[in-house]
């Protein structure tokens, strides 16, 4: 649990807040101790010394220390809230600045849905816990236990005895149920993320699935795996209440154990009936705290769960980049014998392929659906790294470059996404452009005009509670912020491939004109859109079968003059 609590500490931004917090936390576990000093003064010196002037005095300090602790109480709780609140969101950007960081690789494996239920869940839990529960809960326990016991120590060495041993028994307790605790949070969060990723899939793939007709199906699929996270929470309320069964009777023990003894020194003189009602008081509050320094010592058991569950992304080694500053322009780009597949025990997808790219050039990638095309933009864009080779920008690996390496390459996507917000935000992408410049990248892909047809032109909103963009749009749309961003080395991986052919035509057009001189790689299906490029590279199962412009390629090469005709017919 320490190294959990560490490991949350590490992410507070708002470490000063701990201060009023504390504050208000040790002077709400005095205030109750002082009220109980204040009743033992009434009993012994009002009632049975019959000092009948104190009595006012009392009374009204009684009232104020009664009052005092639930003013502190709020102070506490929207403080600690305060600092929960933050440690959630703070812990959350580092979540997903790490998700950024991981090697690809690792999305293969790690589901959206799972890693949606980590924010959501886990990090939302392990924050409340941490602070609300641990930091301040058993804290102010804690505070006042050491209170109460000092208390009591000089009231009746007897009853403090006692109140150790019940300590010591809470202690064997959570030692024997504790790790159990963990357990059936674990197993709890697994059957949950597992009904997120169900209803995330539900939600994503709702068209398929009206389109097949198959809700009954995928309803019940959701049924099954509720009815699993049902049944390990009824697992885990029951061993909880196996837990009070076993706490609880040596609770109402120890209170008669201790009216006994206290009883027993009134009756022998050995203390006053007001010593003892404080006494007993003291004892209850005791017990009652250790009880909750129990169960805040399991709940803490949870935090370990969800702390192990962030840690398992957190702690994930992020992709390494060098540190090669790239201040040149860019002079080559080479493929040398790469060799990659995506998962260790498959198939290389890319077959010790050596490319060259001509720098200035526009370079065609064409191929068979699934020959390896888009997994060479990869490779490029560093989201993978090749198994054997090498994939060289001006002679040096490309992930041995820094940070500014991205400024160089851009991409548009078959399936480009936009945040939600305005479209204007979506192409200037944090970036400063002016309207003129941005209205100009939109004519060239032709999209301006459809963009002043919305009421708020550029400032309509895209995406959730905003317009739809049909697949055309989106990719124009994306293809001018890859104008705008302008960089040396554009990849078009089917790009256009949702444009009217009329249309594609005239974007490549106008693409050809602006990425003159510049490195434009376009990887398409469609040859008219790849007909005048400078070297048309052919792929074939990870290989580089033929290459050369296309009137070389009719000629030369079977694999492409098929896919050139069949595409005619
Ligand atoms: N993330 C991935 N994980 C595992 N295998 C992948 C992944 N992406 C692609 N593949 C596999 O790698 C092979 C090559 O894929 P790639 O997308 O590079 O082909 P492509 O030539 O671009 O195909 P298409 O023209 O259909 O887009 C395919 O067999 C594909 O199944």
């Amino acid at each position: 649990m320490n190294s959990s609590l560490l490991f949350m500490f590490k992410y507070i931004k708002q470490k000063r807040w701990f201060l009023l917090g504390y504050l208000a936390l040790v002077l709400e576990s005095l205030t109750p101790i002082i009220a109980i000093l204040l009743q033992r003064d009434l009993i012994d010196k009002v009632f049975i010394d019959k000092q009948y002037q104190q009595f006012h005095r009392l009374i009204v300090l009684y009232a104020i220390f009664f009052f005092g602790p639930k003013l502190w109480f709020t102070v506490r709780r929207v403080t600690f809230f305060h600092i929960s609140y933050h440690l959630q969101m703070s812990l959350t950007k580092e979540f997903l600045l790490k998700i950024y960081d991981l090697p690809a690789v690792i999305f293969n494996k790690e589901h959206v849905g799972k890693l949606l239920n980590h924010i959501r869940t886990d990090i939302a839990e392990a924050s409340d816990l941490a602070i609300n529960k641990l930091l301040s809960d058993l804290v102010k326990s804690i505070v006042t236990i050491l209170f109460l016991a000092y208390l009591l120590a000089q009231l009746s060495l007897i009853m403090l005895v006692v109140v150790i041993t019940v300590a010591i028994i809470y202690y064997l307790l959570l030692n024997k149920f504790g790790d159990k605790t963990k357990e059936f949070s674990q197993r709890v969060k697994e059957q949950k993320a597992k009904v997120s990723i169900t209803i995330e899939e539900s939600i994503s793939a709702v068209r398929e699935i009206v389109a097949y007709n198959r809700q009954d199906w995928q309803l019940k699929n959701y049924e099954q795996k509720f009815s699993n996270y049902f049944k390990a929470i009824i697992k885990e309320a029951l061993f909880k209440v196996k837990i009070l069964f076993i706490s609880e009777p040596f609770l109402y023990g120890t209170k008669l154990v201790v009216i006994f003894f206290g009883a027993m020194s009134v009756i022998s003189n050995q203390i006053s009936l007001g010593e003892f009602v404080v006494s007993f008081t003291l004892v209850n509050q005791l017990v009652t705290e250790l009880g909750q320094v129990f169960e805040q010592t399991l709940i803490g058991r949870r935090l370990v769960a969800s702390v192990e569950c962030i840690q398992s992304i957190m702690g994930q080694e992020s992709t390494k980049f060098g540190l090669i500053d790239f201040n040149g322009e860019i002079e080559s780009i080479q493929f040398k014998n790469v060799t990659f597949s995506y998962l260790a025990d498959s198939a290389p997808v890319l077959n010790n392929l050596s490319i060259d790219f001509p720098i200035g050039k526009k370079i065609a990638i064409v191929g068979e659906s699934g020959s390896g095309k888009s997994t060479i933009a990869q490779l490029l864009l560093r989201v993978y790294s090749p198994n054997q080779g090498e994939v060289c920008i001006n002679g040096l690996p490309v992930t041995s470059y820094g940070e500014q390496y991205p400024d160089k390459i851009s991409v548009v996507f078959q399936q480009p996404h936009f945040i939600p917000s305005s479209i204007k935000e979506n192409l200037v992408f944090d970036q400063k452009y002016d309207q003129l410049q941005i209205e100009n990248a939109c004519t060239e892909m032709l999209c301006h005009n459809f963009i002043v047809g919305f009421p708020s032109q550029y400032e309509t909103q895209v995406g959730e509670r905003g317009i739809s963009l049909s697949g055309g749009q989106k990719q124009r749309l994306a293809l001018s912020r890859a104008i705008l961003k302008n960089t040396e080395v554009l990849i078009l991986d089917e790009a256009t491939s949702a444009l009217d052919t009329e249309t594609e035509f005239k974007v490549q057009q106008n693409l050809d004109k602006l990425r003159k001189g510049k490195t434009t790689i376009i990887i398409a299906h469609r040859i008219s859109t790849i007909q005048n490029s400078d070297l048309i590279y052919v792929l074939d199962k990870g290989k580089v079968v033929a290459q050369g412009t296309h009137e070389k390629l009719i000629n030369e090469s079977p694999i492409y003059k098929k896919l050139y005709t069949v595409q005619l017919s």
